[in-house]
């Protein structure tokens, strides 16, 4: 995928719960817009990468972009779970992520457990990549230290491919 390394930054809005409620594993939605500016390259499917809130830690993260065929989803998401235990939610939040690399694409499944154990056989995958140093440098691009922004119009937080960002 072309598009990969790429930055994206939006703030968290509120998903339909299930995250934490049916699974135990929270993920955190981007608004429409942002779902919608992805590049045609960016397939469906399972991502890893690095994820930041506010002004927060650089932790790893496992994202989701698609229509959840186990809940059969009208609406195409983008899922983040931040592989890190907070205090509290986080919406409205600014959240920034890295999407670094692909794992598999979206899967239906028989049972609850059977898409639990595939989130969490995603997250130990997500873990042993990103610790690849090619990986661990991108915890240190520019994208991560630029304003979180919160206060600024939704068109200065644009999302930007590691080629527009002149990796
Ligand atoms: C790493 C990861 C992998 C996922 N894989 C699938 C999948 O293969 N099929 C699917 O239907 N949903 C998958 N999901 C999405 C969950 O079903 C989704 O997070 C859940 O529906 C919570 O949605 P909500 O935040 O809108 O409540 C995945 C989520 C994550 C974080
Ligand atoms: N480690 C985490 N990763 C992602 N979101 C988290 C995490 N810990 C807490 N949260 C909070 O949980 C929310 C997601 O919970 P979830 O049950 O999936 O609800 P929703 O359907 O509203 O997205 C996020 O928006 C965030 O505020």
């Amino acid at each position: 995928m072309r598009s990969l390394p790429y930055f994206c930054r939006g703030q968290v809005v509120r998903g339909f719960g299930r995250g934490s409620k049916d699974l135990g594993i929270p993920t955190a939605n981007f608004p429409e817009s942002v779902v919608d500016n992805l590049p045609a390259d960016i397939s469906t499917g399972i991502y890893y990468g690095w994820a930041r809130v506010d002004n927060g830690d650089i932790h790893k993260m496992v994202m989701s972009i698609g229509w959840n065929p186990y809940y059969k989803n009208t609406k195409k998401s983008m899922e983040t779970h931040v592989i890190h235990k907070f205090k509290e939610d986080f919406y409205g939040q600014m959240l920034s992520v890295a999407m670094v690399g692909y794992i598999r694409p979206e899967r239906g499944f028989e049972s609850l457990d059977e898409l639990k154990a595939a989130i969490h056989s995603d997250i130990e995958e997500a873990k042993i990549k990103l610790d690849l140093p090619e990986h661990l440098k991108l915890k240190e691009h520019h994208f991560f230290k630029t304003s979180q922004g919160r206060h600024l119009p939704s068109s200065v937080r644009r999302c930007r491919t590691g080629h527009e960002m002149q990796l």
